[in-house]
């Protein structure tokens, strides 16, 4: 078995919303893939009225495949504060013609304000490890771990792109979709993330370090410095999370290229003129080099005047760890690899 959707921007890329089939006959939800969760919850026959606007509602009893699960409810809150909550059915889920007959379809009895202003999002489709899923009193599997034993290989793969349409594969490498090699990396999923270490990072052309200058005669009171040609970076993998969260250290090494950057209390984070020049960052898998473009570093306009504009990478506020998310993710070919044991991730230039 193997699958392959279209995973489509919303504007600015705030997120990827891609097709998927439930029940019988089909009722096709646009669901947000995402890699830092693990519930498929989607706007339902059980949504109140006043919490929908517009987004497509899936009626389990409009499925000859639907069974309710008896006695299951299920609760999850978001790292940008939203939340949703409500019953568990089985029924029939196909993305891209990858198909599982009995799995978990969270139907949403609440969903918060965000998810109701967010008209085209109907749902969300987890694809982080199923231990965090939420289903109480059984815990529920994930659509990747349900249908990982049928497909052709135990991958999916996200090609995500800056303002234009890419690709979720699931059960095949694409090699159309990629240059040069894959590296691959060790995934510590005892979180439930698809956690890894990022060999380095570099901001800008990498004479900005001075590590990299012919400072041979490096004046003693020269700070040594944090050399993050080789500093490594440790984050999870999540495409559900739209910017890439990063140590505070780092967002002030790459905003201090950034002349007219400012880390702004009402904005909530860096912000700078929208005509600024942004330098790009570039972090290591092994030997594969992935560079985002600044382009992609300028996120969005802050308001409508359209003078300052936000930052696409941000502090992780010393949540421990950084959250590789879309802006990193985007300028990659990504393989998630979980043949049940152990978790691989693969990065590839494209
Ligand atoms: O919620 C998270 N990722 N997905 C989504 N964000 C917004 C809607 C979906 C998330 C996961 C782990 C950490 Br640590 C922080 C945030």
């Amino acid at each position: 078995d193997t699958g392959s959707a279209a995973a489509t921007p919303e504007q600015y890329d705030i997120q990827y919303l891609t097709p998927v089939s439930l029940g019988t006959p089909p009722q096709i939800l646009n669901l947000d893939f995402d890699s830092g969760s693990s519930d498929l919850w989607v706007f339902s026959s059980e949504t109140p009225a006043s919490q929908v606007k517009g987004q497509a509602q899936y009626n389990p009893s409009k499925s000859s495949t639907s069974k309710e699960v008896s006695g299951a409810t299920w609760d999850i809150s978001y790292g940008d504060g939203s939340s949703s909550s409500g019953n568990v059915y089985t029924d029939v889920v196909n993305v891209g013609n990858a198909t599982f007959a009995g799995q978990a379809v969270e139907t949403a009895q609440q969903v918060s304000s965000s998810f109701t202003s967010d008209t085209n999002n109907d749902g969300l489709l987890g694809l982080a490890f199923s231990t965090i899923n939420t289903v109480q009193p059984e815990q529920q599997k994930t659509f990747f771990d349900n249908i990982r034993d049928d497909l052709d290989s135990p991958v999916w793969t996200a090609d995500l792109k800056h303002n234009e349409p890419g690709t979720y594969n699931f059960g095949f490498i694409d090699d159309s979709l990629y240059t040069g090699k894959i590296a691959y990396t060790d995934v510590d999923s005892s979180d439930g993330f698809w956690m890894i270490t990022l060999d380095s990072y570099s901001v800008g052309s990498s004479t900005s370090n001075l590590s990299s200058r012919a400072f041979h005669h490096r004046p003693s009171t020269f700070p040594s410095p944090s050399d993050s040609a080789s500093t490594p970076l440790t984050g999870i993998a999540d495409t559900g999370t739209t910017l890439a969260l990063l140590p505070d250290s780092v967002c002030t090494e790459y905003y201090s290229q950034v002349s007219s950057a400012a880390n702004s209390q009402t904005a909530g984070g860096y912000v700078f003129d929208c005509d600024a020049t942004l330098p790009d960052f570039t972090y290591t898998v092994g030997s594969t080099t992935i560079t985002i473009p600044g382009e992609y570093i300028n996120y969005a306009p802050v308001d409508t005047t359209g003078e300052q504009c936000f930052g696409g990478i941000q502090s992780d506020a010393d949540i421990g760890f950084s959250i590789f998310g879309d802006i990193a993710l985007k300028a990659a070919f990504v393989v998630f690899e979980d043949d049940g044991s152990s978790p691989r991730l693969g990065f590839a230039q494209k």
